[in-house]
Parts: structure tokens; C-alpha cells; sequence
């Protein structure tokens, strides 16, 4: 299939390139390179070296023959320059991933939640009007969050979405009506995921737009087989308090003999999958199209839960490390329940990767070989979700 990719240069959109390319796919890249200048504004790094998307895709097709196109541009600000994109390369199905994708970067200003808003909104219906527009039948995978159901303790396996209400109308008759979940949204960022679904809701009623919505969860893990053929197809690794995320922190911290930063006491219960795994889902998902239909279909892109203070006594055990319980940055429960359906993913064939030591392993080896380039003044997560988280950690009252 002809396959475009939005956001094809970050953590899951560039291994999901190589993974669809390797099966056979023709995959265009479009990306606008944001995800590097953040870097570079927060003057921070991935741990691991990426090379640049050119010298990237040249790679891929030394080393395995196929080739990746690349378009450079801005999904949520360069209308035409899609529409434009759209009419040329006719994907069969587009795969979006262009939204900035970090809860405490969302967080960390008025500036940078307006940017969250503006940029998330804009990119998701810039894509549904122009897939409109254009005359396209591709089908929309779209990678959303397991953050959009919130995190209440109640002991449910969340369902893939979709919620079954009953309620009473005026004489008292009881009418049943499928809506969708509702939404607890625990950032400025899990919001836009959030509102991206009332979009997909109204583009699949309205234009009979196709389209998949994945719900993940926290992504662990950095190399997939495609990125590890060669040193310069590397993925991302980020460490830092903004975008790195909670497993693959612990990791790197204990490679450097850092304390685990815990948030609170780590009574904080969230759904993981490893990023091999991410790449098969989205494999799955790409090519179960023909399924989909006016409804937009959603499925839960997790394998496992965890609760963070199991999280980090794994690692202290396995690695050795000390773990430290330092003040919640973030406004959440200091405890919750969370099990998650995944029957649609397992129902397409994905045989999920559990939780092992060998791929703790894994990364730590790959934060051991790059320990040079961490920043350790950049692993504290200072992006306070408001007023009184701000003053609880400078000691004051909370
Ligand atoms: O050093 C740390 C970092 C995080 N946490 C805690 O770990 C949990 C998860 O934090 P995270 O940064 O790993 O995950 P999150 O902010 O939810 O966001 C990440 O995971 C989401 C999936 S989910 O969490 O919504 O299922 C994706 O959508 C996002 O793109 C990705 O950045 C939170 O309770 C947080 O307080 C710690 O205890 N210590």
C-alpha cells in the first residue's frame, strides 16, 4: 500500500516508517522537524545519537534496498502544501502521528499549552478536511492515548473507546445509545487527544472518513529490529524531565547510578508497551482498513500495566539503584486501579512483548554506551501542573 506517514521523524513515527517499508510498503515521510528544534530549545538531546532524517532514509535503502520519500512540511499551518501532498502521492492509508506528544512539555507554560492546542487541533483537522477535499479514500490510523479514559479507581477493564448508556426519556421508556468514553484528560496534551476523538467522531459521520484511533499507552524501549540494522537508522531516546518517559527514565537513570525519581510514592498505575510492539500495531492496524467503516474504530494499543513504584522496584532490583520518592510535578491521583481491553490488537494477531529483564537490559546497555551525552541536570522533572505543585516542591504548602 501507499502509505504516508505525518511525523515520521520521532519516536514511533520513524520506526514505524522503517517497519511498514520492511514489509513491503511504499512509505513517505512528512515532518517538519519540531520534535529537533525542542531539543534544541530545551538544550537537551536523545541519548542516543539520531542521525538527520536524509542521512536516515539513505541508510534504509543502503542497507535494505527500499526506499523512503520525504516531504518537509508544517501539517498544522501549510494547508495547500498538503492538499497538495494528498493529490500527489493518493495514500491509501495515512498514518498520523504529528502532534507534540509530551504531557510536561504541555505543561510548562501559557505559551507552550496554547502551542499544544493550537499545534495538536490544527494538524488532526488540517488532515480530515484535506483527506475531504482531496477526494481520498485512505484510511486515518491515528495514534492517540490511554491518557484520554483518566484514571479513576474503579475496578473496570476499560473498554476499546465506546461506552453503552442507557437512559430514560420523558415517559420514563429506557433507550440505550453507544458515546464515547468519557474523557478525564490529565494535561493540556491528553486534552487535545481528547478533542482530536470528537473530530474523528464528526469527519467519520459527516465525509465517511475511515478511521482507526489507537489508544497507547506508555511506550518503553527504544530499538525495534529495523532500527537496529544499522548505527545510523537508530531511534530516539529521551531521558529528560519533559519527554522522557516514566520506564525508560528509570532505565537510564540507573545506568548513570542515578536515583529513580519516583513522583510521590509511585502509587500510580499506567499501561506500557514496548515500541517493537508499536510498530506491529500500527503494521496491524494499516493493514486492517477494509474493516473500518462510519465508525471510528478504537483500539487499546497496550500489553500490560504497571503501577511506577513496582516499575522502579524492578529496575533497583534487576540494574541496582537507589530509589527516591521526590514531590509529584504533576496534578494526578497519588493512586489508581487501571486494566485496559486489548481484544481488537490481539484479535489481528499481536503477540505482545511482556516485560523482561533481557530488554531491561537492552537499554540500559544503550545507556551505558551513551552515558557521555546525558545531561544530568535535565532528568529532574521541573514542569509544575500548577500553583501548588510549584510551591510543594520548592518546600512550600501545598
Ligand atoms: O520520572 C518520572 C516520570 C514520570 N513518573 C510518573 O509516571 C507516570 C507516567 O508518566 P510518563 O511521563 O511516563 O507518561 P505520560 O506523561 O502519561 O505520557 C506518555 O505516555 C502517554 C500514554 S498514557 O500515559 O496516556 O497511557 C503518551 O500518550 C504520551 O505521549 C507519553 O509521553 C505519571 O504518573 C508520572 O507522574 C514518575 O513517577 N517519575
Amino acid at each position: 500500500m501507499r502509505i504516508l506517514i505525518l511525523g515520521g521523524d520521532g519516536f514511533c513515527g520513524w520506526p514505524s516508517a522503517l517497519h511498514l517499508s520492511a514489509h513491503e510498503h511504499q512509505v513517505t515521510i512528512v515532518d517538519s522537524f519540531v520534535r529537533r528544534r525542542i531539543d534544541d530549545e530545551l538544550r537537551v538531546q536523545s541519548l542516543t545519537p539520531i542521525s538527520t532524517l536524509s542521512e536516515r532514509v539513505r541508510a534504509w535503502s543502503e542497507v535494505t534496498g527500499r526506499r523512503i520519500d520525504v516531504v518537509e512540511f508544517d501539517l498544522a499551518h501549510e494547508y495547500d502544501v498538503l492538499l497538495d501532498v494528498l493529490s500527489k502521492v493518493r495514500p491509501e492509508v495515512i498514518v498520523h502521528f504529528a502532534e507534540q506528544r509530551a504531557a510536561p512539555y504541555s505543561m510548562k507554560s501559557p505559551e507552550l499549552k496554547r502551542y499544544t492546542v493550537d499545534n495538536n487541533l490544527n494538524a488532526t483537522h488540517n488532515l480530515l478536511a484535506a483527506v475531504v477535499q482531496a477526494g481520498l479514500d485512505a484510511h486515518v490510523v491515528h495514534l492517540g492515548t490511554m491518557g484520554v479514559y483518566g484514571y479513576e479507581s474503579v475496578p473496570v477493564d476499560l473498554p476499546e473507546g465506546y461506552l453503552t448508556v442507557s437512559y430514560p426519556d420523558r415517559d420514563g421508556h429506557l433507550h440505550s445509545r453507544e458515546i464515547l468514553y468519557p474523557t478525564a484528560p490529565g494535561s493540556v496534551y491528553h486534552l487535545t487527544k481528547s478533542l482530536d476523538q470528537l473530530l474523528f467522531q464528526f469527519y467519520a459521520r459527516n465525509d465517511g472518513v475511515r478511521i482507526t484511533d489507537l489508544h497507547q499507552g506508555i511506550v518503553w524501549g527504544t530499538q525495534t529490529d529495523e532500527t537496529a540494522l544499522d548505527s545510523r537508522l537508530i531511534n530516539r531516546f529521551d531521558y529528560d524531565g519533559d519527554f522522557g518517559t516514566v520506564l525508560n527514565r528509570f532505565l537510564v537513570q540507573a545506568a548513570l547510578g542515578h536515583p529513580l525519581t519516583v513522583h510521590g510514592t509511585g502509587g500510580q498505575t499506567r499501561a506500557f508497551i514496548n515500541i517493537r510492539d508499536t510498530v506491529r500495531c500500527i503494521r496491524l492496524a494499516a493493514e486492517s482498513g477494509d474493516a473500518v467503516d462510519g465508525r471510528v474504530r478504537v483500539m487499546n494499543q497496550v500489553t500490560e500495566t504497571h503501577r511506577v513504584s513496582d516499575l522502579a522496584r524492578l529496575v533497583a532490583e534487576t540494574i541496582g539503584a537507589r530509589i527516591s520518592e521526590v514531590p509529584n510535578p504533576r496534578a494526578e491521583a497519588d493512586e489508581n486501579l487501571l486494566s485496559a481491553r486489548n481484544d481488537h490488537l490481539l484479535g489481528l494477531g499481536l503477540e505482545p512483548t511482556r516485560l523482561d529483564a533481557g530488554l531491561l537490559q537492552e537499554s540500559v546497555e544503550i545507556a551505558q554506551k551513551y552515558a557521555d551525552r546525558v545531561d544530568v541536570s535535565r532528568i529532574p522533572s521541573t514542569s509544575y501542573w500548577n500553583s501548588a505543585r510549584r510551591s510543594s516542591a520548592a518546600g512550600g504548602d501545598a
